[in-house]
């Protein structure tokens, strides 16, 4: 052979190589992939299992075993509420089957997403039923809403909380104790079921008398510890059951993992209830997620920019920071800007906070920024865009948040701002809760995905089958170029940091870590220069 024939065959078997390299990768891939769907299905099953088990011990049991759609003596007097006193034409999704199973006396739990509608499932059986309902709600500012509300429609409804008067108090009583007065549905907070015995023993005199017609729990997810709004005082509403057999219970969230379900029917002692669950999409939703800048001004200008350019009209927003301080920060920037926005977190005192909660309820202020201390009861159909400044502790929690974008079924945009810098700030606030990081890496999965559709991992994350997006996710709305890296060199150099770092026995941050790695990249980058320059 001489040396050109050599060389020929050389060429050749390096094509070659990079054929057979290339045939690897696009195995790998599949492989990393097939293994993806692998932990999403064992996760599947077991979720599967925990259902079947607890249906198998009675303990719960699906809506198909029953048909609450078909017709009820109450069907007609039920339209008739709907429509001339409510005003809604048609029912949505469950909410027909859902008053059909509480007015026959069923315990019922409902999961239905924020904005479902999930009131009138409470709302107008305690209507159709003699007497009163009593409703259990977390927040005052919740039940307050919901009795303007439900004035507004004719509706005499009333609350008992540590602002409701003497006078008011006396004439709940009365209607409680003796049935005088017209009242049908009584709001009370969860601190009033376990701390006061007085009023305790009237509901007795009331359910004796056979006048409470059901009892509902609103954000029923605060009974768990495994939720994400943990309420001390909703461990204690099992008494409910215990004392009123026989005053049907509903209990309602927005979302339950099957473990948060478990756990909250323990707690209220219905373990024969009938569970009717909607899908968790929020189809007018947008989701994306952009890279966050390190530069805290370069974030503040590009979301200064997304308000300016997509909701010059004063469309409502909320953003989510991390801090008190940040919340603050980032409300100062965005007002030097132009935007009208203040803020709202734990520190304040609560009329400070009622005061901005109501300028921006009422569209006098365009953007409130917050802490997740602005939570539930947050009712503003009109919420254009749900900003985070920081990822969520969990999916959850950022479904929930996220979820207040839209409740008027119109178009509006979620955008998290994602870098890896801001995951060890949140570990640490969860590293002694409950699953605390495996919720995190939850959402830090849904924040680096580059292929999966954003939509598609609340349905995993939920146990929902999957759904189309219909291109309403960045991920989905614009075909990206996935670019592979391959990092195992990097891994190694860590790897080998992390040994010296453990041997000598010292401590390092996350962020000092990759500051090292970095300074450590740039002197290699230097040196590999200066010797490109000799040579
Ligand atoms: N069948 C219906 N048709 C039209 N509008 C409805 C219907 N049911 C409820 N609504 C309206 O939808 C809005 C949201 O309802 P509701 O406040 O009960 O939601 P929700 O499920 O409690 O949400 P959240 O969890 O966010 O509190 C309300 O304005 C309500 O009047």
């Amino acid at each position: 052979m001489n040396s050109e024939e050599v060389l020929e065959e050389l060429l050749n078997v390096e094509l070659q190589i990079n054929e057979v390299q290339a045939e690897i990768n696009v195995l790998l891939e599949r492989q990393d992939n097939l293994y993806q769907r692998k932990s999403e299905l064992q996760s599947l099953l077991e979720l599967c299992k925990e259902t079947e088990d607890s249906v198998s011990q009675g303990t719960g049991t699906s809506t198909n075993s029953e048909n609450w759609s078909g017709s009820f003596k109450w069907d007609s007097e039920a339209d008739d509420i709907k429509l001339n006193i409510f005003g809604i034409s048609s029912y949505r999704a469950n909410q027909r089957e859902i008053v059909n199973a509480v007015m026959s006396g069923r315990d019922v739990l409902v999961i239905m997403a924020a904005g479902g509608g999930k009131s009138l499932c409470y709302q107008l059986p305690a209507l159709l039923y003699d007497g009163i309902a009593l409703v259990v709600s977390p927040l005052l500012s919740l039940i307050q809403d919901q009795v303007m509300g439900l004035a507004a429609l004719g509706i005499s409804a009333s609350m008992l909380t540590s602002a409701t008067s003497k006078e008011d108090e006396k004439f709940i009583y009365k209607n409680l104790e003796k049935g005088e007065g017209s009242m049908k549905i009584l709001y009370v907070t969860p601190e009033k079921i376990s701390k006061s015995k007085r009023f305790m023993s009237k509901l007795e005199k009331c359910y004796h008398a056979g006048r409470l017609s059901l009892i509902a729990i609103d954000e029923a997810h605060c009974c768990s510890q495994w939720g994400h709004d943990f309420r001390p005082d909703y461990k204690n509403l099992g008494i409910l059951k215990t004392q009123f057999p026989n005053a049907p219970v509903i209990a309602l969230t927005a979302t339950a993992t099957q473990r948060v379900q478990n756990d909250l029917v323990e707690m209220l002692r219905i373990p024969k209830y009938v569970k009717f669950v909607s899908t968790v999409n929020r189809p007018n939703l947008f989701y994306m997620v952009r890279e966050k800048s390190s530069v805290s001004k370069v974030v503040i200008d590009q979301i200064a920019e997304f308000i300016q350019e997509s909701y010059p009209n004063n469309e409502s927003g909320i953003i989510y920071c991390f801090s008190r301080k940040e919340c603050e920060q980032v409300a100062k920037e965005l007002r030097v800007r132009g935007i009208s926005a203040d803020h709202y977190h734990a520190d304040m005192d609560s009329v400070a906070r009622e005061k901005v909660h109501m300028r921006w309820s009422n569209s006098r202020l365009q953007v409130i920024v917050g802490t997740v201390a602005f939570g539930m009861g947050i009712n503003k159909p009109d919420v254009r865009f749900v900003i985070h400044h920081s990822l969520s502790k969990s999916m959850e929690t950022y479904y929930q948040e996220s979820g207040r974008a839209g409740r008027d079924g119109l178009p509006s945009e979620c955008l998290l701002y994602y870098r890896p810098g801001d995951v060890p700030r949140q570990s640490s606030m969860v590293f002694y809760e409950n699953s605390g990081l495996e919720n995190l890496y939850g959402i830090v999965q849904y924040c680096q995905s580059r292929r999966q559709c954003r939509r598609s991992v609340f349905f995993r994350h939920f146990a929902e089958p999957l759904k189309d997006c219909n291109g309403m996710c960045d991920l989905c709305a614009v075909a990206s170029e996935v670019k592979e890296v391959d990092v195992c060199s990097h891994a190694r150099v860590i790897i080998s940091m992390l040994q010296d770092v453990q041997k000598s026995n010292q401590k390092m941050t996350m962020l000092q870590l990759v500051d090292k790695l970095k300074a450590k990249h740039n002197d290699l980058e230097r040196r590999i220069s200066a010797y490109s320059l000799c040579y």
